[in-house]
């Protein structure tokens, strides 16, 4: 205390002035163990600052919530320690807030950076640089488009100016292997190119490109010209032979009812008579066996066969196939008259005019605006070969939708049961075209005849889905069979994590062992507490993900809006599809995707994979789920 009319010099030299609650943190941390366990900002519920004796005493009763005085991004330092304040644990001096990994950082900042605080190109940097270590150039590529489409590189010339060389460190050998020419010499700026244009086509397939990124060099459209039908060459660069062997195989084994609808579909398509048709069959009655046989007839013979999914994991179980949404470019926020984006003239245009056949799985979760989008996009382009296309459904194209019905139905935000229904494909005024179709008989119950656990489930799981075990209309309790619960002691996690990962210690190398199982939960919360439980059984090396949050200024106009959003505060927020601020990773354990990062390549949001490799700025995995089981991938 002092008063107005102090000499100042009196009052900085009071004994107790040096003393503030904060310089008294550190010493309580070299002073008790337990003090160490806290951050700054969680120091207040536990320990109590007694002003008289400028001490922190351990707490006896009540919580108490602390909060740090906010500290404004343009404070520069003070900014960054704050930012430290709610990470850091038990420091007995600035040094130590410095400190990361046992490295001492020069300013807060910089610490700030190597904990992957901050937003900041440099991460990038950091993550091809380490990357290339493990990865090859072709890798690298894929990586640099990750980078671009999902990671808001701020300056993407600088991050290729300065690792051009790594990304296209193969392309010398593979052009000496391509034109069987040993002495072939690529110039500086040949190599750019031939890497721009992999990296061109890389974000095409994601309906991207280079032009976007104002500051990137486009490559010499003459080399990127040599694959200008490119969506068209994929779709007819496959192997015919193969598809043809395996057609005879899986067209000998369709059973009566997939015969029925094979000899349909290809009926339409050879004489080009269009049509919709709806194959309803629940889980395990051969939809993708069917969808598999149509597509090895129809590519075998060089015809060009769209396979799309409602969500990019069933894509995943369709030979080339894609999420309808990024297939037929349907706009996230759909109404009732949107068109799809697909320009007259343009590569995927060509390629939608010349399709044969075109299936779509899962298709009771789309929105039936987006079959009415594609369907007025297609009539569109088609007109100008086929003027009668216009009143055609589909412009004339045959189509197939399969799909359950008792399962997902499309997701209307905070939508009733009735706009669910309506929302559904059958309430469209496409539905009237449909021949629908029924398969029955449970396929995959057919491989193990024996297993009579597998079948009573298919019939209790059938029978919720028919409705048949309640007669309420609406919602209903369903009584689980005790059979099919974990029974739990004191430890809920321990119990379900043993049950489903017996011996897990020494088994979770094993990619088919993790493969066959998981924990499926109903919060972010949830998942959290069992992760952090697998992790701690997991005898690794662990690394420590921080995201970077901020609020997007083009979001609002907000004056301010820092202070009414400490960064804390953005830390702590936990959204549904998005991992919370702080992911603990450690090699040999399984990770889900929750991004459609690359669906050519098997990253799609579901996509489950093994951590091979950990670094600081990016992560290696190996694909354990879908199509590209095997692959090595790398995340930045
Ligand atoms: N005609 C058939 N001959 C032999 N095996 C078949 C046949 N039809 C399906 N199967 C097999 O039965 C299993 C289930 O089939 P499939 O995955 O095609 O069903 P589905 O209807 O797509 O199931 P879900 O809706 O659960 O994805 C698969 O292992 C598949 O190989």
């Amino acid at each position: 205390m002092f008063d107005d009319s102090d000499y100042l010099d009196n009052v900085l030299n009071q004994p107790n002035i040096r003393k503030t609650k904060f310089t008294e943190w550190m010493k309580t941390n070299a002073l008790y163990e337990e003090a160490r366990e806290l951050t700054y900002s969680d120091f207040p519920s536990k320990w109590v600052w007694h002003n008289k004796d400028k001490e922190w005493k351990l707490r006896k009763q009540r919580l108490c919530v602390g909060r740090i005085f906010y500290s404004h991004p343009g404070s520069g330092e003070r900014f960054y320690l704050r930012m430290l304040l709610n990470i850091v644990k038990g420091p007995r001096s600035f040094e130590e807030i410095r400190t990361v990994n046992s490295v001492l950082y020069p300013t807060f900042k910089s610490a700030c950076y190597a904990l992957g605080l901050l937003d900041d190109d440099k991460e990038w940097h950091e993550a091809l640089n380490h990357a290339s270590y493990w990865a090859s150039g072709k890798q690298l590529r894929e990586l640099f488009a990750t980078m671009l489409i999902f990671c808001e590189v701020a300056d993407p010339y600088k991050l290729w100016i300065s690792n051009w060389k790594l990304l296209s460190e193969d392309i010398l050998q593979r052009e000496r292997r391509i034109l069987r020419y040993n002495d072939l010499h690529l110039s500086d700026s040949q190599l750019q190119d031939y890497a721009l244009c992999d990296i061109e086509r890389l974000l095409n397939k994601n309906a991207r490109s280079l032009r976007e990124f104002e500051t990137m060099p486009y490559p010499n459209t003459l080399l990127l010209s040599q694959s200008s039908n490119r969506l068209l060459q994929e779709e007819l660069d496959y192997d015919r032979v193969v598809l043809a062997e395996e057609h005879i195989k899986l067209l000998k084994g369709l059973n009566y009812e997939q015969r029925k609808i094979y000899d349909a579909v290809i009926g339409s398509v050879i004489e080009k008579k269009g049509g919709v048709f709806f194959v309803y069959g629940h889980g395990g009655t051969g939809k993708t066996y069917l969808w598999r046989t149509l597509i090895c007839r129809l590519r075998s013979e060089g015809k060009i066969v769209i396979a799309v999914a409602s969500s990019g994991i069933a894509a995943l179980l369709l030979p080339g196939g894609r999420t309808a949404h990024s297939r037929f470019q349907i706009l996230i926020n759909i109404t009732d008259s949107s068109t799809c984006g697909i320009k007259q003239g343009s590569q995927l245009a060509n390629l939608m005019a010349r399709t044969d056949l075109i299936i779509w799985d899962e298709a009771p979760m789309t929105h039936r605006n987006c079959f009415e989008a594609v369907d007025r996009s297609l009539r569109d382009i088609l007109r100008f070969s086929d003027p009668q296309s216009e009143e055609k459904p589909f412009g004339g194209k045959t189509i197939v939708l399969g799909g359950d019905f008792r399962q997902i139905l499309p997701v209307v935000s905070k939508g009733r049961r009735e706009e669910i229904v309506e929302a559904s494909v059958n309430r469209s005024s496409l539905w009237k075209y449909c021949t629908i179709f029924t398969l029955t008989k449970n396929m995959r119950l057919e491989q193990n005849p024996d297993d009579n656990a597998a079948k009573e489930f298919a019939e209790w799981i059938l029978k919720i889905g028919e409705g048949e075990l309640d007669d309420s209309e609406g919602e209903a309790l369903i009584k689980i069979p005790s059979d099919l619960l974990i029974p739990h002691g004191t430890h809920p996690i321990n119990d379900i994590v043993d049950a489903i990962y017996p011996e897990l210690q020494t088994k979770y190398t094993d990619a088919k062992y993790l493969e066959d199982r998981a924990i499926l939960a109903p919060t972010n919360d949830a998942v959290q507490d069992i992760n952090d439980y697998i992790i701690d059984l997991i005898n690794e090396g662990e690394e420590t993900y921080l995201s970077a949050d901020s609020i997007c200024k083009a979001a609002s106009n907000i004056q301010d809006q820092e202070l009414m959003y400490p960064v804390e505060f953005l830390n702590s927020l936990k959204f549904p599809g998005i991992p919370n601020h702080k992911l603990r990773l450690k090699v040999g354990i399984p990770i889900m995707l929750l991004r459609n990062l690359n669906q050519s390549a098997g990253l799609c949001n579901g996509t489950r994979l093994l951590v091979t490799q950990l670094s600081k700025w990016v992560l290696e995995a190996k694909i354990i789920s879908g199509t590209h089981v095997g692959h090595k991938v790398f995340i930045p």
